[in-house]
């Protein structure tokens, strides 16, 4: 028997709200288009991503991939062209100026990777967290409290050149938490720092993540920090095209586990490597087995197994 009409619209109702659901972050088929002097330059070619509340996430990929493009959407500072883009609800792209407003300064923190462009250097660090504070009419009693949460309540009265690299980034992280945000982003947040030190601050997102319970998505090329969080994903020419998830085994240690991404239509990107080492170019051939697909170069056989 035909469905009946509201039958017909039941289903489209439900297959529009599937994707991502009520996740804190919803990227859908994102795109980004920059415009220069007539040259178009996609960014974001239909970017998917879905992130829960409370998780910490790292973005890895190549130069040029997209990393900071979609850090500067999600921030609610760059709008793009096309797509869906919500955070805790929000919709980032039909936002009025003054929710934009209200979201920069409350939903979300930002902390850039140059220590410099995280802090006012005449100001001591309390004065840095109270500041954002203050802008959102709030009074400024936590700053001390956060300041020693991250283990850089010594620096509370120091001004900014009177501190180290890891000692400002951690100090910026307590600026980004300052009005209690749902959301933390971080591009390169250890990109300036020796190893021991990225460490320190590492150490200061994670607890902003476990004991305030902050969603955290960090780019970033250390593998220091995207080798300790439980999903790092993968993006490749402005597309999520892998996701590593790590656990905890039977004997303590971690396992970690790479995934392609596959998206609603069943594109998924195949690893170049994978692609060099077996000359694969324009034309795959397909085989569903009983339990995997076998994918060959176009001109070969498929083996027996
Ligand atoms: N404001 C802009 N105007 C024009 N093109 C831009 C702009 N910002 C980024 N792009 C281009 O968009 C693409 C993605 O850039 P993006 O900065 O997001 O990459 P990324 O992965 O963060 O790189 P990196 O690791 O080097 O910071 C690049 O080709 C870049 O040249």
């Amino acid at each position: 028997m035909n469905p009946t009409l509201s039958e017909l619209e039941a289903r489209a109702t439900r297959k529009s709200t599937a994707f991502g659901g009520d996740a804190h972050i919803v990227c859908d088929n994102l795109v980004r288009i920059y415009k220069t002097e007539g040259v178009e330059v996609v960014a974001l070619q239909g970017l998917d991503l879905v992130i829960d509340e409370g998780e910490l996430v790292a973005i890895v990929g190549a130069s040029g991939s997209g990393k900071s493009t979609l850090l500067n959407v999600l921030s609610g500072l760059d709008v793009p062209t096309a797509g869906v883009a919500k955070v805790a609800g929000m919709d980032l792209l039909s936002m009025s100026a003054r929710d934009r407003l209200h979201y920069r300064r409350s939903v979300v923190g930002f902390i850039w990777q140059q220590t410099a462009r995280n802090l006012l250097p005449y100001l001591t660090s309390r004065e840095n967290v109270e500041l954002p504070m203050k802008l959102a009419g709030r009074r400024g009693g936590r700053a001390t409290e956060l300041l020693e949460l991250l283990g850089v309540g010594y620096c509370a009265d120091r001004r900014i050149p009177e501190m180290s690299g890891g000692e400002q980034q951690r100090v910026a992280i307590a600026v980004a938490l300052a009005n209690s945000p749902q959301l933390i982003l971080a591009d390169e947040p250890t990109g300036e720092l020796d190893s021991e030190t990225s460490e320190q601050v590492f150490d200061a997102l994670r607890k902003a993540n476990r004991e305030l319970g902050v969603t955290v998505v960090v780019v970033t090329h250390d593998p220091l920090v995207s080798e300790q969080v439980d999903r790092t994903v993968g993006i490749r020419d402005g597309r999520t095209s892998s996701e590593t998830l790590r656990r905890e085994g039977a004997e303590g240690q971690i396992v970690a586990e790479e995934y392609a991404v596959l998206d609603r239509v069943g594109r998924l990107q195949l690893p170049r490597d994978f692609m060099n080492a077996l000359d694969m170019e324009r034309r795959v051939r397909l085989e569903l087995e009983s339990d995997h697909i076998g994918v060959w170069p176009a001109r070969e056989e498929p083996s027996d197994d």
